[in-house]
């Protein structure tokens, strides 16, 4: 398809209750942030949608946990398959609805695809244990069990990824779950919706519920103690908002929250490879992710080689609509987003930083603005400690191997760091340091569908992907025999 008015006319209309399209009472505006016009209505799920949503996970669990692993795993692979028959209307979906370029919408679908791939491998291998009691007076029989219905809620920064990166696990482990799209971008997940319909996920299981007030679903659906689980990819502070909630009925909680990434420069690092990290791991999704450099640690000794052939490639990325031939860097997601990089960068340039490119949102319509890089960003600078998501680049210099460990680790956040080096001791040394989730050796990105992503600190708990990831959706018994 990929014309933009058949695909816009191909989003399913309704909502997805328990994998049945039903008409909505309502409609929200969703808007193109390259143009800032609206670009389609969206059914609006109320409260009473969502009571509706658990009342058919709550009344298809115990069949979907018992249906065979094997059975799950393989609708899990058909939805890849599908995904990928229409890798190309996702892609453009994505683009329109987030302002990513073609390319990253396009990357977007194989890792969001590698996700129901993996799990669809998974559900097969959920395993338990036997073993002897110590005292000799008995059997010990572990057995996993899916945990029961699961609210994901989703960001817009990647609205097809971190969506199916919650639901092929929860299905791969037998759970019936509920997801509740951002506001910015419910399209994708709405085709989603369809693909999972398609490839034969039985009535109940899956329910899809865009809104524009999200609280509204959330709320009640946590309070209800059937709802087992919640898991949600978001803000630090709608994170800690979340598990507040969530401790009222001890719901299992999930958190894939903020991140404030060092990406770090040692004196003996291939420069080149480093800048061309520096650029994956700044420039990714336009900057809009929790897993970007954030702020870019350069040993004095290379600082002016590293800044200058960095500047150089930031300075060429071609700005426009995501699906405007040549595009790299699309729009931010809303005016909100391009208020909040415009105030961090005229923060840190009052506060004495060199702008070396950029610095600013170009004239005209949409939510631009041109990629950056700011060298000598003094310590007190907003954006060293607060999550830019932008396509901004922080670069500041350091002497020590100590110095630059201190000063990765000085914030609330533990998700990611990166680091250069040809050192192999300081690789290993400089790794165990580090006070993240996860660590990017001589790599600008980490993410993977077979490895277990996620923080520590405020960055939130949980893993998501890798064989760690379906453990999120189980619950261990213990049968003593
Ligand atoms: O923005 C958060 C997720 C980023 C990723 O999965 O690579």
């Amino acid at each position: 398809m990929s014309n933009v008015s058949d695909l816009l006319d191909s989003v399913p209309k309704g909502l997805w209750l328990g994998g049945k399209l039903v008409p909505a009472e309502k409609t929200f505006a969703v808007y193109n942030p390259a143009t800032g016009e609206e670009l389609a209505q969206v059914a609006d799920a109320t409260a009473a949608d969502g009571i509706r949503a658990l009342d058919l996970a709550a009344a298809a669990q115990e069949d979907w946990a018992a249906t065979p692993a094997r059975v799950r795993g393989e609708i899990l692979r058909t939805a890849f398959e599908l995904l990928h028959a229409r890798a190309e209307d996702f892609a453009l979906m994505m683009t329109l609805e987030m302002g990513k370029s073609l390319a990253e919408s396009r990357g977007e679908v194989n890792y969001g695809g590698e996700f129901l791939r993996w799990f669809s491998e998974e559900a097969v291998r959920i395993g338990g244990r036997f073993t002897q009691a110590p005292a000799g007076n008995g059997r010990i029989l572990v057995t996993k069990e899916a945990v029961g219905p699961v609210l994901a809620i989703t960001p817009w920064n990647f609205p097809l990824a971190m969506g199916t990166r919650k639901i092929g696990p929860a299905l791969a482990a037998g759970c019936t779950i509920i997801v509740k799209p951002a506001e910015d971008t419910p399209l994708t997940m709405q085709l989603l919706g369809q693909v999972f319909a398609d490839a034969g996920l039985p009535d109940g299981v899956l329910s899809i519920l865009p809104t524009s007030d999200a609280a509204s679903i959330s709320g009640p659906l946590m309070e209800d103690s059937r709802l087992r689980k919640v898991t949600f990819t978001g803000s630090t502070g709608v994170g800690k908002l979340l598990v507040r909630n969530a401790a009222d009925k001890l719901l299992r909680t999930s958190m894939e929250l903020g991140g404030n990434a060092p990406f770090i420069v040692f004196d003996d690092a291939d420069i080149d490879a480093a800048v061309d990290g520096a650029m994956l791991a700044k420039m990714r999704n336009g900057g809009e992710a929790c897993t970007a450099a954030n702020r870019i640690y350069v040993a004095n000794s290379v600082r002016e080689e590293f800044t200058d052939k960095f500047t150089a490639k930031v300075a060429a990325l071609k700005v426009g609509a995501g699906d405007a031939e040549g595009t790299n860097i699309g729009p931010l997601i809303n005016t909100k987003q391009l208020a909040t990089v415009t105030g961090l960068v005229d923060d840190a340039v009052s506060k004495g930083a060199r702008v070396r490119t950029g610095g600013s949102a170009p004239e005209g319509p949409g939510f631009f603005f041109t990629p950056t890089v700011l060298d000598q960003v003094p310590a007190d600078a907003r954006l060293l400690k607060e999550e830019i998501f932008g396509p901004v680049a922080a670069v500041v210099g350091f002497d020590t191997e100590d110095e630059a460990i201190a000063a990765a680790n000085n914030t609330e956040y533990g998700l990611v760091a990166y680091f250069y080096t040809r050192d192999i001791d300081r690789a290993m040394r400089v790794s165990a340091k580090l006070d993240t989730g996860m660590v990017g050796v001589n790599r600008g990105a980490i993410s993977d569908a077979a490895a277990p992503f996620g923080g520590v600190k405020e960055s939130g708990f949980g893993r998501e992907g890798g064989t760690e990831g379906i453990d999120e959706y189980l619950d261990t018994k213990y049968v003593a025999l």
